[in-house]
């Protein structure tokens, strides 16, 4: 069947206009900022990463969240959760909305297109790539293997006049320590060309442009009448690395950015269908959401957007999640990227190494354990959604589907590569372990739950992917005796699971002792544990299908039946979402799959990108963003649908169903 994207996808809201500006009311829950001012959508954010720091750039034009010098260190740019929390725009003067926005074709270089009333302007925006620059010496952040390309450290904004006369401006205001700590501004030399902002025990910012700059307050600024032909650049750099010092300089750095995202895209392979471009941003952003100096990989690069509109469930997701990060690897694997899958597992690696094989369910992008959770009572929250959060108190939970996620893409791994790094297979050893000697408990769930621990039938159905990987890997690893000893405990956990975790009408239950549902168990047929055609599988996936969902997009939970420890309705997740179209190809409803999919690919932003959750009733994104969760089941959606329209074989979501 062929798919047409004009179809059964709906033509997306008009990317660049908040709700007033379209027409649509501003949803009453949504609140309101200070008088005057207003938060953009979160969709309607570009992010920029050079995979080692990253910034979102509002549709004005704004830098408005950047975290230096790591992804999860205190913000410099925090009007994303505080309208005066500071940004650094580029534009026309008096012109907030643009007339288009794009990411240069395959890479993550953002290219905003200015209409104003005497002319018309081009901005293009990047975190640049360098060749490898540690020669000398030694790099004292990475610990994977150097690269040829590394990030440079400085924010490259290149402005061109194309028709007419523009009134351009440039506004940096930088406040350190998320918005607590204002800086000093300084010139560098005897002209206007360059400055530092500082301030005691922070980074220190070198703002250089080809425009004349000038102080006022704790902010930088300028301002210009630009004609056709006219080139300017502004540049922020974070490190001792200068960063261009010319026009040139900065165009050719643009250049050679755009070359490394097309570079890297190329290593994938990509169907030839409507929907590809959506395979291409979400791979670009999980690569975005990567930290090259390690090898995590975020869960998303901002901290407390709303999952409820101001409502209390605002969490910081720039940390490495065992289960975000290697169900990340799945999506890059099921495009042909598995390079990012090494350095991944060398960081798993060390952090097992460092603490005695201890695998934690999450850890901070350099591996730090402890991610003590607190809150910024100074910063309004994003439409005043409160408290902002930085940390994250579920670092230290017990989730036992930790171990099927990594035993099930080391698996991944070593099959694709036909072996397995022999340093891994201790860890493999350690993980089926423990997932041996935890999988009777109870535990927080992949949902993360703050009530008490409870039987996740989800949590044992991971157990029993450990187990199944582990012996799997085991027989691979030619440890036939281990082998056997795990198969017996998986079919022991399957059998439980079968007797334990299944209602009167054979629907798989979000826990044991009770009929709620739970979107997690759409993973059960896309991890193999039962045939997609056994009637367990499949009345489990219609009934998520019927009963979790909101207009069609699926929940995770219903809230009122599962004790999550939190008030408040949270919108559908759209991870949950994709993970039904996958299922539902699973159980052969290839064209309820189709409509879904095309639905949800509807709801991207304007740059293909995507949120945690969407709300049905407004379709806002909520929740944190980009977010590697929704983007890998985007892929893996996606790749279900477009393979069961080509063949009648569709793929499964691990590879345990493919092998030799
Ligand atoms: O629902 C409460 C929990 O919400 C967050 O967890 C969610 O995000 C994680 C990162 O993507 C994901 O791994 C998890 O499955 C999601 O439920 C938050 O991080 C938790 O602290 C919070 O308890």
């Amino acid at each position: 069947m062929r798919v047409d994207n004009a179809v059964v996808i709906d033509a997306p809201p008009s990317p660049f206009l908040s709700a007033a500006a379209r027409g649509m009311p501003v949803p009453a829950s949504l609140g309101t900022a200070r008088e005057g001012e207003t938060f953009p959508h979160i969709a309607d954010y570009a992010f920029l990463s050079d995979c080692e720091t990253n910034c979102l750039i509002a549709p004005n034009g704004a830098v408005e969240w950047m975290c230096i010098p790591r992804p999860d260190s205190p913000s410099i740019f925090t009007a994303l959760l505080d309208r005066s929390g500071g940004s650094f725009r580029v534009g026309p003067y008096g012109v907030q909305v643009p007339s288009a926005r794009r990411y240069l074709p395959g890479t993550l270089v953002l290219e905003t297109t200015w209409q104003t009333s005497t002319g018309w302007v081009v901005v293009r925006d990047a975190l640049i790539m360098g060749p490898w620059h540690n020669v000398a010496e030694r790099s004292k952040t990475h610990r994977r293997s150097p690269t040829d390309m590394d990030a440079d450290h400085v924010l490259v904004r290149s402005i061109k006049c194309i028709y007419g006369n523009v009134d351009i401006e440039v506004h940096v205001e930088p406040i350190f320590d998320y918005a607590r700590v204002g800086p000093s501004w300084t010139y560098t030399g005897s002209g206007y060309d360059q400055m530092q902002a500082a301030a005691e025990g922070q980074p220190t910012l070198t703002l250089t442009s080809s425009l004349r700059m000038g102080k006022e307050g704790r902010t930088a600024q300028a301002r210009s009448r630009m004609k056709a032909g006219d080139e300017h650049f502004v540049t922020l750099a974070f490190s001792e690395l200068p960063g261009p010092q010319t026009y040139t300089e900065a165009f050719l750095a643009l250049e050679r950015t755009g070359e490394y995202w097309r570079e890297w895209l190329t290593q994938g392979s990509f169907p030839d269908h409507p929907w590809r471009t959506y395979l291409q941003s979400s791979a670009l952003a999980l690569k975005g959401l990567s930290y090259a100096p390690t090898g995590a990989i975020m869960a998303a690069a901002t901290t407390s957007l709303p999952e409820t509109p101001g409502g209390e469930r605002n969490w910081d997701y720039r940390y490495t999640w065992i289960r975000d990060g290697t169900f990340a690897l799945w999506g890059l694997y099921t495009l042909g990227f598995d390079r990012e899958a090494n350095d991944f597992f060398y960081f798993i690696h060390d952090v097992c190494r460092d603490n005695n094989n201890d695998l934690q369910i999450m850890y901070g992008v350099g591996g730090e354990r402890t991610l003590e959770e607190f809150t910024l009572d100074h910063l309004s929250g994003y439409f005043d959604a409160k408290p902002v959060r930085v940390g994250n108190g579920a670092y230290n939970q017990k989730q036992h589907d930790v171990w099927g996620a990594l035993l099930d893409s080391i698996y991944l791994h070593t099959r694709s590569r036909e072996q397995m790094p022999e340093e891994l297979w201790p860890v493999v050893k350690e993980q089926v372990e423990q997932a041996a000697a935890h999988w009777k408990g109870p535990d927080c769930g992949m949902w993360e739950v703050r009530g008490e621990p409870q039987h996740f039938t989800s949590s044992k159905i991971m157990c029993w992917v450990a187990l199944d990987r582990g012996a799997r890997l085991a027989r691979l690893h030619d440890s036939n005796a281990t082998a056997e000893k795990w198969q017996v405990i998986a079919d022991e956990i399957h059998a439980d699971i079968c007797a334990n975790g299944v209602d009167a009408r054979g629907v798989f239950t979000q826990r044991y002792g009770n009929d709620a549902l739970d979107a997690s168990l759409l993973l059960a047929p896309l991890v193999r544990f039962l045939p997609a055609d056994d009637p367990r599988i499949r009345a489990t996936v219609l009934a998520i299908a019927d009963e979790l969902t909101e207009d069609g997009l699926v929940l995770r939970y219903r809230v009122e039946e599962t004790d999550d420890g939190l008030s408040g309705e949270e919108g559908t997740f759209t991870i949950c979402s994709f993970w039904l179209v996958s299922a539902l190809v699973e159980v052969g409803e290839l064209d309820r799959a189709v409509q879904l999919c095309g639905r949800l690919l509807s709801h991207a932003s304007s740059l293909g990108l995507y949120a945690e959750e969407l709300d049905v009733k407004t379709g806002r994104h909520l929740g944190n963003f980009p977010q590697a969760f929704t983007h890998l089941a985007l892929i893996n959606a996606v790749t279900h649908v477009i393979r069961a329209e080509e063949s009648t074989q569709p793929i499964g979501f691990s590879p345990a169903n493919r092998q030799a």
